[in-house]
Order: structure tokens, then sequence, then C-alpha cells
């Protein structure tokens, strides 16, 4: 990399950080829109703390999310989830990558709201298919047809994932490349609110 272009990438992190301040940074979207994979580079970036929800739920519950969902239903795994987001985000600047269906509970969405700066992460239809299918850890894709219920639950949700404060299109590119997509929407969003 030239010395100008070293610049350049510093000078995205060190803006995205001044913009972030000491709030958090939200990842939400559906499975496989890369929220755990690019919210641990973006907080890299940012030389923040990084914490996946899932991976708290699981150390919390010494169980995985499978096992939750399994011994436990939907429901009371929403329970634990509200809790856990809550928790996470009492203090900040981190950067947390929430499950899925997190900012589709209304408890939960309250405190991701209240919590930080939340971004979600949009993807198509055949790019998350194609990132979700080659594992099966995902229990609400253990049906007949998950393609088709992966559709159903992007018909559902997509509408209440706009009220993110800010959206960035997860495309099927490098995850270091959507991670200073989502630096510069943070730079964006703040210029946009100083603007206001
Ligand atoms: N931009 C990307 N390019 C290629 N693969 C990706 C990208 N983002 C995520 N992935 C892969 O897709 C899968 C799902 O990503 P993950 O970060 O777990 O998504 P989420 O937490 O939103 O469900 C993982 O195997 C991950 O490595
Ligand atoms: O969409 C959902 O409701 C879920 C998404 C999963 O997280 P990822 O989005 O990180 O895969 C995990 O929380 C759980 O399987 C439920
Ligand atoms: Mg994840």
């Amino acid at each position: 990399m030239s010395e100008q272009l070293l610049t350049v990438a510093d000078s995205l992190k060190d803006r995205a950080r001044a913009a972030l301040g000491s709030r958090n940074l939200i990842l939400v979207g559906l499975m496989g829109a890369g929220k755990s994979s690019v919210g641990r580079i973006v907080a890299s970036q940012l030389a923040i703390p990084f914490i996946d929800s899932d991976l708290e739920i699981e150390r919390v519950s010494r169980m995985t999310i499978a096992e939750l969902f399994a011994a436990y239903g939907e429901q009371e795994f929403r329970a634990l989830e509200a809790r856990v987001v809550k928790r996470l985000l009492k203090s900040g600047p981190r950067v947390v990558s929430t499950g899925g269906g997190a900012f589709i509970n209304d408890r939960t969405r309250k405190h991701i709201k209240k919590g930080g700066l939340s971004v979600w992460l949009k993807a198509d239809l055949d790019v998350l298919w194609e990132r979700v299918n080659k594992r099966d850890t995902r229990p609400l894709l253990k049906t007949e047809n998950p393609k088709q219920t992966l559709e159903g639950l992007m018909n559902a949700r997509y509408p209440i994932y706009a009220q993110a404060d800010i959206t960035v299109l997860s495309r099927d590119v490098r995850k270091e490349i959507m991670a200073d997509e989502v630096l510069e929407a943070v730079i964006e969003a703040q210029k946009e609110s100083a603007a206001s």
C-alpha cells in the first residue's frame, strides 16, 4: 500500500471513531448478513471492544443457541436475549453484533434504540442463502424448505430493520470492504445529524 493510501485508511478509522464518540455501534439484520464477522472487523478498526450477543448468551447459559431453542423454546430465548442485550449496551463505546431476531423483539429493539447507533446490514436473499446454507447451526432454518423460510423472514422483518439509524448494503464483497462501508456510514450519519 502506498503511503498516501495508508493515510486515507487511517483517517477513515480515526474519523469514524470520533463520529461514534462514547456511543455503542449495534449491528442488526437477518441471518447471514455478516453481523458477527463484519462487526468483529469494525471493532478492531475502531480499537474498541467487540461483543456478539449470541456468543454472550451461549457463555452465560453454557448452552448453544440451538440447545437453548430446543430446551426452552424461542420465547424464553428472546427474554434472555433482551436481558443480555440490555446489559451489553449499558456502557460504551462497543461494537455489539446481535442475532437476527433481536431487533424484531419490541423489548430488545427499545434497548438497542436507547443504547447507541444501530446499523442494518441489508442483503438480498441469494447472498444470505449462499452464506447460511453452509452451516446448520441456526434453529429457525431447520425447516423443510429453509430458503423459503428465510424469504418469509425477510418479508416479515425488513420493514422493522428499516427502523435502524443506518442502512448498509451487505454485498458479495470482502468483509473488510463491508467493514469500511460501515465506518463510512457512521461518519455520514454523524455529519447529517450535526447539520440538522
Ligand atoms: N462480506 C462477506 N463475504 C463473504 N462471506 C461473508 C461475508 N460476510 C459474512 N460472510 C460469511 O457468511 C457467514 C455468515 O456470516 P455471519 O457474520 O455469521 O452473519 P450473521 O452474524 O449476520 O448471521 C459466515 O460464514 C461468514 O464468514
Ligand atoms: O434470526 C434469528 O431469529 C436468529 C438469528 C441467529 O443469529 P445470526 O443472525 O447471527 O445468525 C441466532 O440469534 C438465532 O439462531 C436466531
Ligand atoms: Mg451472528
